[in-house]
């Protein structure tokens, strides 16, 4: 009996492996990359995706197939064809935005296409400017708010005369200055940032990434829905029910049901508490987005629940700005010299609009989104975050055999079925493109252009794929977060705490870190107020 029985099992498991795993390479066809005989490619992926795709790379060229168990990924290493693949009339996204959507939200968007066309434009053009504003107004609120914690009562204080007032924390003022061995006094925007100044002035302590939750991503939740004194559906109880949720993300993604993650159901159920399309409908300051994309999934008869789902999926979009922010954040706190210059090209900017406004006008000083993004030092500062830190596959469904043709003028076959993809991630960290690309250097991108093989890079910073509508809102709010935060506190890292990028979420466009670090912050004193027009 045991024998007929494991007849059956090996005869089964040559079935499938012939069905789905073998693989005879076809004429034309891109070259294999040897894997396991059940789960391909995965366990070297896995172990370590950049260096396994370089390797790939060197030992089989500029495209090559791989495989996760019966999936098949031709990649795409050439960063100079990732135009061409962008093109490529048989390389389909809506598959993979339909796969998330069923999988992990449980909603299919009708009119998908449009849908998305249209809601995009809601982040740019003059809605980017409205947009930007609400979210200026709302970080403010919500730093003011983490500033009135249990030492600083009455928040960020303008002035000098709140200094003697607040000081209960002595000892912490110490360990904060010198924990960092903060030796700037350079400038007005940072006066106070010595010693004796530190034991006068009041200090919060919290860990760097709920500080972000608190601030960034509360701000970035009330610009998308708008106000409320909803008590389910509020930031940071969305924040941590994503954060758990997310930990599922990719078994969600891959199809695995989810009743297979009991505490995925549990973090699905509170955040599908969320208020009636009508209820959302009615806020006078809902984004721009969730009221078209709204309005239109109603008119195109999708359930209350689709639309739940929606506003879940455009939370997940958005979640990656405050990971960003976090990184950002965590970069310049542990790169005193990154923080410096940055504080510097804020402060010099706010001096140079002060020097050149009339002797009567008061109130806070306006930034320009122009002014925002054109700032050198911020510009390279973000660029070099998102370099590190995303995880992103670009990938595309194949929709027919078709020719596709790299960039310098090879054509391959790819088959029906298959799935191209593009890896970020290891065109960020090739050493023939970014000099010690492993190393965090806040001024890599000032002024600087990027080659592989003797061409220029088109754009050497890929974590937002081709097809991201949110690119341009998304950075400008990752920016205006830094210039606000530097504006108005100084924040340590406490007892030299490091961050690590937790390389399990490979997949998602920013890592989490593996675990949040401790800090301590007080708001500045005297900062001079902005805001953005
Ligand atoms: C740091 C923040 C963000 C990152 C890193 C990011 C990254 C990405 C990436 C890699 C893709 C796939 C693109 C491709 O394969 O070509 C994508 C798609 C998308 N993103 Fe973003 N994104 C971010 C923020 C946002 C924001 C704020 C929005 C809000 C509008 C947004 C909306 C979308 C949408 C709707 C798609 C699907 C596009 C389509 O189906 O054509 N993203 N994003």
């Amino acid at each position: 009996m045991f024998i007929y029985l494991l007849a059956l099992v090996v005869i089964l498991s040559m079935a499938y492996y012939k069905r789905f795993c073998y693989r005879r390479r076809r004429k034309g066809e891109p070259p294999i990359v040897p894997g396991h005989m059940i789960w391909g490619n995965g366990e070297q992926f896995k172990n370590d995706a950049i260096k396994f795709l370089h390797d790939s790379q060197k030992n089989h060229g500029d495209i090559f197939t791989i495989r996760f168990f019966h999936q098949r990924l031709t990649i795409i290493a050439d960063p100079h064809s990732v135009e061409a693949m962008s093109r490529e009339k048989c390389f389909d996204f809506d598959p993979i935005q339909k796969q998330v959507n069923m999988n992990v939200f449980s909603f299919v968007l009708v009119n998908a296409r449009k849908m998305i066309k249209e809601a995009g434009k809601r982040v740019r053009g003059s809605h980017l400017v409205t947009e930007m504003r609400r979210y200026a107004v709302h970080l403010d609120e919500a730093f003011n708010k983490v500033s009135q914690g249990n030492n600083n009562k009455n928040g960020c204080i303008k002035n000098d005369e709140d200094s003697s007032n607040n000081n209960n924390n002595t000892d912490k003022s110490n360990a904060l200055v010198n924990n960092n061995n903060n030796t700037d006094k350079s400038n007005a925007l940072v006066n106070n940032n010595n010693n004796n100044d530190a034991k006068s002035h009041c200090q919060e302590t919290d860990g760097l990434r709920k500080f972000v939750s608190k601030t960034n991503f509360a701000a970035m939740f009330y610009t998308i829905f708008g106000r409320s004194d909803d008590q389910v559906f509020e930031p940071q109880t969305v924040y941590h029910c994503f954060d758990v949720f997310h930990r599922y993300f990719n078994y969600l993604w891959l199809g695995l049901p989810i009743k297979l993650f009991p505490k995925a159901i549990e973090a699905l159920t509170v955040l599908c508490k969320q208020p009636s399309s009508k209820k959302i409908l009615a806020r006078e300051d809902l984004s721009d987005y969730i009221r078209y994309s709204t309005e239109f999934m109603l008119a195109h008869g999708q359930s209350e629940q689709d639309i739940m789902g929606h506003n879940l999926v455009y939370l997940h979009v958005n979640y990656n700005t405050f990971r960003l922010s976090f990184w950002n954040m965590y970069f310049l706190l542990s790169h005193r010299e990154a923080y410096d210059a940055l504080k510097n090209e804020v402060s010099g900017m706010i001096r140079k609009k002060m020097e050149s406004r009339a002797s009567d006008e008061t109130g806070p000083v306006v930034f320009s989104i122009k002014e925002i993004e054109e700032m050198p030092v911020l510009d390279s500062i973000n660029s070099e975050t998102l370099r590190l830190c995303s995880g992103v596959f670009m990938v595309r469904y194949v929709n027919e055999d078709c020719n596709f043709k790299m960039n310098n003028g090879q054509t391959f076959l790819v088959r029906k079925g298959d799935r191209v993809a593009v890896y970020p991630p290891a065109i960020h960290k090739d050493p023939e493109i970014f000099e010690d690309p492993m190393d965090y250097k806040y001024d890599r991108f000032v002024d600087q252009k990027f080659y592989k093989n003797g061409k220029q890079l088109k754009n050497p910073i890929m974590t937002f794929g081709t097809l991201c509508p949110g690119k341009r809102y998304a950075i400008l709010q990752a920016k205006w977060y830094l210039v606000s935060q530097i504006n108005k506190f100084e924040m340590y890292i406490c007892n030299g705490q490091t961050a690590e990028l937790d390389i399990s979420y490979h997949g998602h466009e920013i890592l989490p870190p593996v675990k949040d670090i401790d800090i301590q912050f007080r708001c500045r004193e005297n900062y001079q107020e902005i805001t953005m027009h």
